[in-house]
Parts: structure tokens; C-alpha cells; sequence
């Protein structure tokens, strides 16, 4: 991993104007990721995540700041940062194939031949292990393996930076924790910079370099920021019993639970309760 950043959150806020007047979401969230880093973004509901992974995809131009990639200010989507959302988005009517060819054909089109690029989709598609779902359609398969295709579709478009916005949250846990051990597989391949949303403790422990644990909004910035200094590759089984990644999993909960314990949490615990209780996830 290279020690320049690359990608630079630089001093973004963010207003969105509101019928009842202006709301400032993010205040001066600035942040510096290097070549190759994967980055998880955590924090409470409605703290500014989505709003930043938006403003890095060039999806949303931030009020103040911006958001610098090589050098260049990023100003709308481009194909060098792929964005997969918690709810794939898949074209119903497309085979698994041709959703990912999509994608490779924005990419590659001109560059690649047909025959290459059929090999191309075939490879990224093997990589998520769905190469032997290629001619189904997505209401033929599971919403694990369209989260996978939808991966799978971000992946072949060769971007530099990957933004994730929740990829497994709609998943169960045992499609989650697969997916997760493939997504470090494929990280430790290729070495894009992945900038992931997640509302999981274990998940941002295991799969980051980095967690950014944003504070609550309105005016939400950057919190703190922890260094997981955990070898790779990393065995969720050996992990569970090593004591420095207790001790991350500590940190993470406590800023979350003490440091930026909301005041409607204590409302809402029960109906979280459920849920918090067997994965460490953020109300
Ligand atoms: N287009 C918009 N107009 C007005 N307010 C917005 C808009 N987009 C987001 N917000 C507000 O900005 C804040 C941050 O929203 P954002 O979706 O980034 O939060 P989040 O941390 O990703 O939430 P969650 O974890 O629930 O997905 C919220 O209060 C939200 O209501």
C-alpha cells in the first residue's frame, strides 16, 4: 500500500435545502485514503454516510469542500469509482451475464474484443463464484447471489475505488459472512481502495485497515478514527478469540454506545434489541 493519499474527502459539508429550510447534514468531514485501502465508514442512522460515500461517487455536490481522486476534483459519476448498493440493482429482464456486460461494455467497449470481453465477464463472474448462474435472470436467483452479481458487475469495470453502501446489510448472516470472506479475497487480488458503509461492528473490524466512526448528526463530522492493525489474511474463526481484535470491536461499540449514544436509542432499544444482540449492528 502506497503512504500518498490518493483519494481525499477534503473538508466536506453538506446543506440540503428542506421545506423547513436549510439542514446541514455533514460539517468539515475530512479524511485521506491511500492507494489500496479499505476504509469502513460507521456511525448512527441518519449521521451523513450515505451522503459521503454520494459526494466521493460524484452522485452529490457537496455544499462546501469536494472530493479529490489522483490529483482531479471529482465532479459526477465515473466508471474508476464503482458504487454497489444494499439492494443490488440488477436489470430484472437481463441475465446475470449481460447485467455485468453492461458494465464491462461502459468500460471496455473500443478497447476490449467481443472474445475478451466474454472472457472478461466470465472471470469476474467465477470470482464471485456465479459463473455457473450466468443465463439466469435475477428473480431466478437468491438475493445473496444478485448481491454478488451486482459485486461481480463493480468488479469487472476494473474501478480504482469501490464505494459500498451497506452491501450485505439485507443479507443473513451466513451469506454475509461469505461474501465477506470473498470481498477479502478479492481486495487482497486486485488492491482497489474500498470505501464501505456498514452498521456491523465484526464486519468493519475484519474486512478494514481503517474505521471511520462518524458523530450524530445534524453537522455530523468525523468522530474518530481507528487503525486496525490486524494481519492479513484474517480468519474470522481464529479472530474471534484474539484478544487485539476484542479490543477494536471494544473501541468501535463504546464510541458508538457511550461517546455517541443517542438519546432516542434508549426508545428504541427494544425493537433493535433483536438485532444488535447478535451481531454488534448500529441502531
Ligand atoms: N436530499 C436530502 N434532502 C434533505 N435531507 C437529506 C437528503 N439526503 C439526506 N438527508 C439528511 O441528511 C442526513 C444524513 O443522511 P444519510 O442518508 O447520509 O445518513 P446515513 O448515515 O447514511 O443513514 P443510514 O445509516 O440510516 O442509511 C439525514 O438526516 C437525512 O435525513
Amino acid at each position: 500500500m502506497s503512504s500518498n493519499p490518493h483519494l481525499v474527502v477534503d473538508h466536506v459539508s453538506m446543506s440540503f435545502d428542506t421545506p423547513r429550510g436549510s439542514f446541514n447534514a455533514l460539517d468539515d468531514v475530512h479524511l485521506k485514503i491511500a492507494k489500496g485501502e479499505f476504509v469502513s465508514l460507521i456511525g448512527h442512522s441518519g449521521c451523513g454516510k450515505s451522503t459521503v460515500l454520494n459526494v466521493v461517487a460524484g452522485l452529490l455536490r457537496a455544499s462546501r469542500g469536494g472530493v479529490v481522486l489522483n490529483g482531479q476534483e471529482v465532479t459526477e459519476p465515473g466508471p474508476e469509482r464503482a458504487v454497489v448498493f444494499q439492494n443490488h440493482s440488477l436489470f430484472p429482464w437481463l441475465t446475470t451475464y449481460q447485467n455485468v456486460e453492461l458494465g464491462v461494455k461502459q468500460v471496455f467497449r473500443g478497447k476490449k474484443s467481443r472474445a475478451e470481453m466474454r472472457d472478461w465477464i466470465e472471470h469476474n463472474l467465477a470470482m464471485v463464484h456465479m459463473e455457473h448462474a450466468m443465463d439466469k435472470r435475477p428473480d431466478e436467483i437468491s438475493g445473496g447471489m444478485k448481491q454478488r452479481v451486482g459485486i461481480a458487475r463493480a468488479l469487472a469495470m476494473e474501478p480504482e475505488v469501490l464505494l459500498m453502501d451497506e452491501p450485505f446489510g439485507a443479507l443473513d448472516a451466513l451469506t454475509r459472512a461469505h461474501l465477506q470472506d470473498s470481498l477479502m479475497e478479492i481486495h487482497a487480488t486486485l488492491g482497489n481502495t474500498v470505501i464501505m458503509i456498514t452498521h456491523d461492528v465484526d464486519e468493519a473490524v475484519l474486512l478494514s485497515d481503517r474505521i471511520v466512526m462518524m458523530t450524530n448528526g445534524p453537522a455530523a463530522t468525523i468522530g474518530e478514527i481507528l487503525t486496525v492493525d490486524l494481519e492479513r489474511p484474517r480468519d474470522r474463526i481464529a479472530l474471534s478469540d484474539d484478544p487485539a481484535y476484542n479490543s477494536y470491536r471494544h473501541s468501535v461499540l463504546e464510541f458508538l454506545y457511550e461517546k455517541q449514544r443517542k438519546v432516542e436509542d434508549l426508545g428504541s432499544h427494544r425493537k433493535t434489541s433483536s438485532k444488535t444482540s447478535v451481531s454488534s449492528e448500529v441502531a
